[in-house]
């Protein structure tokens, strides 16, 4: 039998073990909760880059985690382009710190091994560093989880501590499993999202935007220009004789030279400008801050490369192509002073102009850019 101070002991040790395992409780209910949370945000994320910095950004405060990153196999560079990452920055994730894009799985396959699967421990710098973009400086334990779409690896996210027991290999994998799957279907969905808003503003055949997003830009490259007084350039693309290449050489080969086209005025563009297919054998290009001078040396430099030299339009036919350009400005002193014109009034005012000057450009002979008066 114990005497009533063992018993009071005894009963205080309970009581304390009780506390103990009800603070873990609300701990681990707090932490569940926090984690359907961030679990919900994952499910109605809109886009990529807002997925990525949930990953980054949100579950590092969330969990305080000391170091998160991110690899994605993007040898499409097509999460480059949606993220709107310079190339210079994809290595690194430029703006979203902790990302890295993979140009294929090969460095994951080697992380993960034949069957990856989620891995918990230490962090050994010579293995894990290269699956951590930023600071590794301090890490003690690390969970490393592969990202798997239909049995391949597509990316992995990575946690770091400093606390060498927060991730350690005895801790069940299971809850991570489920996380790295839903992260996998998220990112798949995101990017799915992201090419079906993309489908509804590019045009199938030559890849560039197409005119329904033109005349949405336009609106906005329009009223920028206002409000800043930044010189507009606009202009309209047309490829000479076209109905000839089609007769010539079979309308497949038509189709690849307008891919062609699209291709070598891209080349010539910066990252602001827009480019869009306006109908048929016709482009359209909208420059922001771009002043008369620099836009005719940017029609011509277009011009001269298609001229060139022979399109290829398929594996055996090249094709000699030209094109004619008429070129439009809203200048910044037109646009403050047509202060009462709409914004819808003053895009088809400019491309009206910038169309004349095409039509001009095929009236004198075509190969040509001329600019409106
Ligand atoms: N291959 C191909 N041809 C197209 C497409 N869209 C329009 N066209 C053709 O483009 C040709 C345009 O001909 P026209 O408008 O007469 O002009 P053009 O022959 O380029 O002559 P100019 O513009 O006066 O130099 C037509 O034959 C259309 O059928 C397309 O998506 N693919």
């Amino acid at each position: 039998m114990l005497n009533p101070d063992q018993l009071q002991a005894e009963n205080q040790q309970l009581r304390r073990q009780l506390d103990s395992l009800l603070r873990e409780a609300r701990a681990n209910e707090d932490k569940m909760q926090r984690f359907e949370l961030l679990e919900h945000r994952l499910i109605a994320a809109r886009s990529l880059a807002e997925l990525v910095r949930l990953l980054l950004v949100e579950y590092k405060l969330a969990f305080d985690i000391d170091a998160v990153s991110l690899c994605l196999v993007d040898a499409e560079r097509e999460a480059a382009r949606l993220l709107e990452l310079e190339p210079a920055d994809i290595a690194q994730g430029g703006i979203f710190e902790g990302l890295a894009l993979l140009d294929d799985a090969q460095p994951l396959q080697a992380l993960f091994g034949e069957q990856p699967r989620p891995w918990l421990g230490l962090f050994q710098a010579e293995r894990h560093r290269s699956g951590f973009c930023g600071d590794t400086a301090g890490l003690k334990s690390v969970a490393l989880l592969p990202l798997l779409r239909h049995g391949e690896l597509i990316g992995s996210l990575q946690f770091g501590s400093r606390d060498a027991a927060r991730y350690e290999p005895s801790a069940g994998t299971k809850f991570l499993e489920r996380l790295a799957g839903l992260i996998a279907v998220c990112l798949d969905s995101a990017l799915n999202q992201e090419r079906l808003k993309q489908a509804g503003i590019t045009d199938a055949l030559t890849g560039v935007h197409n005119r329904r997003y033109f005349e949405h830009r336009c609106q906005i490259e329009i009223s920028e220009a206002r409000r800043y007084r930044h010189p507009l350039a606009c202009m309209f693309l047309d490829i000479d004789h076209f109905k000839r290449i089609n007769d010539q050489y079979g309308h497949a080969a038509g189709d690849a030279v307008l891919r062609r086209v699209g291709q070598l005025i891209r080349s010539q563009m910066r990252a602001g400008d827009t480019i869009a297919r306006y109908g048929g054998e016709e482009f359209v290009l909208l420059l922001p801050r771009c002043p008369l001078g620099h836009a005719r040396d940017i029609a011509e430099r277009i011009r001269g490369a298609i001229s060139e030299r022979p399109l290829a339009a398929s594996s055996s036919q090249q094709v000699a192509v030209t094109a004619s350009l008429g070129l439009a400005m809203l200048a910044p002193q037109a646009a403050s002073s047509a202060a009462d014109a709409s914004g819808s009034a003053l895009a088809a005012q400019l491309v009206a102009q910038a169309d004349r000057a095409l039509y001009q450009a095929k009236e004198a002979g075509r190969n040509r850019v001329v600019m409106a008066d």
